[in-house]
C-alpha cells in the first residue's frame, strides 16, 4: 500500500491523509499517569499456552521496512477472559543511539528504551487477523517494555540474527523458542485499556495488556538493534536508518486506564 515513516514527509502528521482512522478516537499509545489509572481488582494474571515453543519449529524473521518483526505458531494462545486470542506475530519499538529511548507506551511520562509488541487475534470469534483486525474486539496485543542492564540470552535469538535482514523485505527463519522468557516475570501486574494498531492503518481494534515490569537487554544488544536496520531494499540509491520507530503518545480522550496492581 502507500509508503508512511517516522519521520519528514511520511511522518506521523501525514497517516491520517491516507488512513482515516490514524486521525480518529481510541488512538495508542498512551502516557500511563496516576490521574487516569483506575486500579480494577477483576483483571486476571494473562494465561498463556503454547508459548514454550520448541526448537523443531521455526519462526520467520523479516525486515518489514518498519520494524523487525517475528512470525509465531498458531499454537500460541493467550486467555483473556472470555475470549482466547491466537499469536500473530511480534515486532519491536526502539529509538536511536544518540537518543536511546524508543517506547511507544511511557509510565508517569518515562519512556523506556525500547517496546515488545506480540500481536493476537480473537479467535473465538474471527477466522482470521486481517478479519479480526478491522473489528473492536478483534486483537489482543501484549506490551513489554524494555530496559538496558544484563545480556539478554533469549532476546539475542533475535538480536544475533538482524544482520541477515538489514535490508526492506529481507526474511530468514530462525529456530523456534520460548517466547515465555521475553515476558516479564510478573504476567499478574499491567496495564490495561482500549486502543489502537500504532501504525497505520491505526484501526481502534486493540485490547492493550502492557506490562508493568519490564525486559532487560545489554545496552550492546541495544545498540545493534539501533543501529543494524534499514527501511530501504538492498538495492536503494537512499538508504534510510530504521530508528525512531516508535508514535507519539495520544490523548486518553474519556479513557481511563485500568490497572491489575495497586502500588
Ligand atoms: N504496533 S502494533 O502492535 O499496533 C502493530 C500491529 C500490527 C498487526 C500485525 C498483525 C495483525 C494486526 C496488526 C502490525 C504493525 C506493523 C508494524 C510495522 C509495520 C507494519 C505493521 C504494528
Ligand atoms: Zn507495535
Amino acid at each position: 500500500g502507500h509508503s508512511w515513516g517516522y519521520s519528514g514527509s511520511k511522518g506521523e502528521e501525514s497517516w491520517p491523509k491516507n488512513y482515516e482512522f490514524c486521525g480518529g478516537v481510541y488512538q495508542s499509545p498512551v502516557d500511563f499517569h496516576q490521574n487516569i489509572l483506575q486500579y480494577d481488582s477483576t483483571l486476571q494474571p494473562i494465561k498463556l499456552s503454547g508459548y514454550n515453543v520448541s526448537s523443531t519449529d521455526s519462526f520467520t524473521l523479516s525486515n518489514n521496512g518498519h520494524t523487525v518483526q517475528m512470525s509465531l505458531v498458531p499454537t500460541m494462545k493467550i486467555e483473556i477472559e472470555p475470549f482466547h486470542y491466537t499469536a500473530s506475530q511480534l515486532h519491536l519499538h526502539w529509538g536511536q543511539k544518540s537518543t536511546p529511548k524508543g517506547s511507544e507506551h511511557c509510565i508517569e511520562g518515562k519512556r523506556f528504551a525500547g517496546e515488545v509488541h506480540v500481536v493476537h487475534y480473537n479467535s473465538d470469534k474471527y477466522a482470521d487477523l486481517s478479519t479480526a483486525m478491522k473489528e473492536s474486539d478483534g486483537l489482543a496485543v501484549l506490551g513489554i517494555l524494555i530496559e538496558v542492564g544484563s545480556f539478554n540470552p533469549t532476546f539475542e535469538k533475535i538480536i544475533s540474527q538482524i544482520q541477515n535482514i538489514r535490508f526492506k523485505n529481507q526474511k530468514i527463519q530462525i529456530a523456534g523458542f520460548g517466547v515465555r522468557e521475553l515476558l516479564p516475570e510478573r504476567l499478574d501486574e499491567y496495564y490495561r485499556y482500549e486502543g489502537s494498531l500504532t501504525t497505520p492503518p491505526c484501526y481502534p481494534s486493540v485490547l492493550w495488556t502492557v506490562f508493568r515490569n519490564p525486559v532487560i537487554i545489554s545496552e550492546e544488544q541495544l545498540i545493534a538493534l539501533e543501529t543494524a536496520l534499514y527501511c530501504t531494499d538492498s538495492n536503494s540509491s537512499e538508504p534510510v536508518e530504521m530508528t525512531n520507530n516508535y508514535r507519539q503518545l495520544q490523548s486518553h480522550g474519556e479513557r481511563l486506564v485500568s490497572v491489575s496492581f495497586r502500588e
